[in-house]
């Protein structure tokens, strides 16, 4: 009930419809009271008697009767309908807009394929319920309650009788809803883990045929589906052993009802009508034993995705605006950036970087350098605030960034990765990414800047051309070139290049950095970089080992003193050197 209390603010301002809804099963089921009364009348009034005469007036009240039920439970649905729909639509809603806001952390351990089946699967569970089961719970209710009136009504005695199994009849059905509940549950985890396997697989396709683990992937998926399998035979094997036994407790009531009430119309205790009615109001009582099952098991399923759209829903975010956070005005922005003591760890693990101190005037060029893991794009994560960091601060401009809005801290700073995420839509929306009112001509220029216009323009439909899922159909470097005009595009005051021109060659990377030049002017910018060659211009160059800065200096500073530097250097520079040394009394430099 907890969860349904939670989901109430997302339907409560369409309570009216829940209440329709509601009132109108409610009425419904109150008419299908009149038929077993009706029965009484035409046996004990109108057959036993041998009066014809009211016949025809009892037929007109059955066909009115069914009219109205019917047009009562059209009702029922048509509102039912309304509401399941309203409360899945705000809850989408509401679940796609905490997906955008969730914290970087979050999605260090989020599956894509369990979130979407949250959103899908689990939503529709919540929608049948609300929409439906909850009001059919209610109306089961109301008929065991009205029905064991009318009962009481006709003779007390026999009603008792009758009920007997009852208590028998709820005691099964709980215990059932006791295994059912857990099953159910263990069913949608397996299930998201089944959604999870094809999204990766999908994603993953060109990793996996590199690989050949086509046969892995199989298995893996089988392993899967096997847990689905027997987690849905094990529920199957519960509902089929349910039915036999609800069956066999019901037809005992049928059985007593028979022997008792046929002996006391015999004894002239009870009219024939009456006992016929009592057959027909029986069922009443029966009816929602029977489906007792299928409401619980509705239940607990919409339970288990109300508890798994409600955990999505309640995730905190770790990194969030303060109340009075500081807009940052872009024009005032200068850029200055600087880290002190800044220290950093993902989870319990051990700190990624530790005692970062660096200070960038607006304009400087800050290079990294280092090996693989050794915290280099950590460090640009947190310039992004993407994580709070544990200890120290970074600033820019003198202002603390945890304590400037998210958005705006953002928006001065473009960046781009080794790895370039393109949206499926056209290349120009791609470029324009985020930007209002952007100029056809301010996107070519940035193209031209990023080396991305010439093959653009050889694409069939140019800056119109739709690239697919992840930008397939282009080259890493083409990506990497789009995802460059973007930032460039952007007019940010920080600029991050994490590894950016990877993908191209030394030819292009070159031809980029001569079209940096003339962007970073004005900028701070960061660039992460495996190549000396991209790095030699930076004002200030660090070298990292295992999350702490071992070396900083610019270029020609670095490549005199022995260390990780001068290593990469000697190791990419070789031809470059030995050249140099070969011609004496010139100095080994760049
Ligand atoms: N999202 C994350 N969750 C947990 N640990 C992480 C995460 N990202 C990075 N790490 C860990 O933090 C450390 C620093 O990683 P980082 O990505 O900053 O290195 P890097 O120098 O950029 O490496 P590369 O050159 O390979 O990109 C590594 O030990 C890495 O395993």
């Amino acid at each position: 009930m907890d969860v349904l209390r939670q989901l109430q603010s997302f339907f409560w301002s369409k309570r009216i419809l829940l209440f329709l809804s509601i009132l109108c099963l409610a009425l419904a089921t109150a008419l299908g009271l009149i038929y077993p009364n009706l029965l009484r009348v035409l046996i004990d009034d109108m057959i036993t008697p041998r009066n014809f005469e009211g016949v025809p007036m009892l037929a007109l009240t059955v066909l009115g009767v069914v009219i109205l039920k019917s047009s009562l439970q059209f009702l029922h649905g048509f509102f039912g309908a309304r509401l399941g729909n309203y409360l899945a639509y705000r809850l989408r809603n509401a679940c796609y807009e905490k997906l955008q806001f969730l914290s970087f952390r979050y999605y260090d351990t989020a599956k894509t394929g369990d979130l979407m089946s949250r959103l899908t699967g689990d939503l529709e569970a919540i929608r049948n319920f609300i929409g439906f089961g909850f009001a059919q719970i209610l109306n089961m209710v109301l008929m065991v309650l009205f029905g064991s009136i009318m009962m009481f009504s006709i003779n007390w005695q026999l009603t008792l009788i009758t009920m007997i199994f009852m208590p028998i009849l709820v005691m099964v059905a709980l215990k059932f809803e006791t295994q059912i509940h857990p099953a159910f549950q263990e069913m949608r985890l397996a299930m998201s883990s089944l959604t999870t396997a094809v999204q990766e697989n999908v994603t993953g396709v060109r990793t996996v045929k590199s690989f050949a683990r086509e046969p892995h992937e199989v298995d893996k998926f089988s392993i899967r589906n096997e847990r689905y399998k027997t987690n849905q035979i094990f529920a199957s094997s519960l509902w089929a052993k349910f039915f036999p036994i609800m069956e066999l407790l019901a037809s005992m009531s049928v059985i007593l009802l028979l022997v008792v009430g046929g002996r006391l119309v015999i004894q002239e205790e009870l009219s024939l009508g009456e006992l016929v009615a009592f057959f027909s109001l029986i069922w009443y009582i029966i009816g929602p034993m029977w489906n007792i099952g299928f409401h619980i098991n509705n239940y607990t399923q919409s339970k288990a995705s109300g508890e798994r759209v409600l955990e999505l829903l309640n995730q905190p975010i770790d990194v969030q605006d303060t109340e009075d956070s500081i807009v940052l005005a872009p024009e005032q922005v200068k850029g200055h950036v600087s880290f002190e003591h800044v220290t950093f760890a993902y989870g319990n693990k051990i700190a990624a970087v530790t005692d970062i101190n660096l200070d960038a005037p607006p304009g400087t060029v800050i290079g990294f350098l280092g090996g693989t893991g050794s915290g280099k794009s950590t460090i640009i994560q947190l310039l992004m605030r993407a994580y709070n960091i544990n200890s120290g601060s970074i600033k820019i401009d003198g202002m603390e960034i945890k304590d400037i809005n998210i958005r705006s801290l953002r928006s001065q700073i473009a960046a781009v990765f080794q790895e370039t995420f393109l949206f499926s839509s056209s290349i120009r929306n791609n470029i324009s990414y985020g930007l209002k009112d952007v100029s056809m001509e301010e996107i070519i220029r940035a193209s031209k800047l990023a080396k991305a216009h010439d093959f653009i323009m050889e694409m069939p439909l140019g800056y119109d051309t739709i690239v697919g899922e992840r930008g397939m159909g282009l080259s890493g470097g083409q990506k990497q070139r789009i995802a460059i005009a973007r930032a460039l595009l952007k007019n940010p005051k920080i600029l991050i290049l994490d590894d950016a021109t990877s993908a191209v060659d030394m030819e292009t990377e070159h031809e980029i950095q001569s079209g940096f030049q003339e962007v970073m002017r004005g900028r701070t910018t960061f660039i992460i970089a495996h190549r000396i060659s991209s790095l030699r211009h930076a004002d200030e160059i660090l070298v990292l080992n295992e999350g702490h800065v071992v070396q900083r200096g610019t270029h020609d500073e670095l490549i005199r003193v022995p260390g990780q530097y001068q290593d990469v250097y000697h190791i990419q520079y070789a031809d470059h050197i030995a050249r140099e040394q070969q011609a004496p009394g010139k100095q080994v430099n760049s």
